[in-house]
């Protein structure tokens, strides 16, 4: 399984720590910065993440910040990417077979590093559950996404 990663300087610290710990537990990752403590913009770290992932390279992405939600709501503006702040274990199983979420963030200032492994752990091993309601939630999802789309489009001609 490849994963998409990135963090802003807030969560760096944990993104650096975990990233063995996820290659120790078999997956192929590509880190898309940042690279060191220095102050940058989550949306910029968050965007390339989501890009990656939606081109098809990548099965999953994880973003590290201080919350977890100026990434989730950058992450949520790009078509195609459904994310989701996950700082319980439920959360991080739940979001994958019910909503389809394909990029987990995480806040390096509220969750340890013990239960960021079991965060991650859980969120990779998750498969979305493909029963009739499930599917037809998400597609509305889509739908509201390819409608909001259209609508910007009206908007700029
Ligand atoms: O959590 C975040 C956004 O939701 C960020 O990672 C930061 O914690 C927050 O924005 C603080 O940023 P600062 O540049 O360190 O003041």
């Amino acid at each position: 399984m490849k994963i998409a990663i990135g963090s802003d300087h807030c969560g760096y610290e944990l993104k650096v720590l975990m990233k063995p710990i996820m290659e120790k537990m078999g997956y192929e990752l590509d880190d898309f910065g940042c690279n060191s403590t220095e102050p940058v913009d989550f949306p910029d770290i968050a965007r390339q993440v989501c890009d990656e992932v939606r081109s098809g390279k990548y099965d999953r992405g994880i973003m590290f910040c201080g919350t977890g939600v100026g990434a989730a709501i950058a992450a949520n503006k790009i078509p195609g990417i459904r994310a989701a702040v996950c700082h319980d274990v439920h959360s991080a199983h739940q979001s994958v077979e019910h909503d389809n979420v394909n990029m987990m963030c995480i806040g390096a200032q509220i969750v340890g590093s013990w239960l960021v492994e079991d965060l991650i752990h859980t969120f990779l091993n998750a498969t979305f559950n493909t029963e009739e309601h499930f599917r037809r939630r998400v597609k509305k999802l889509e739908e509201m996404e390819r409608e909001t789309m259209k609508e910007l489009k009206k908007q700029d001609n």
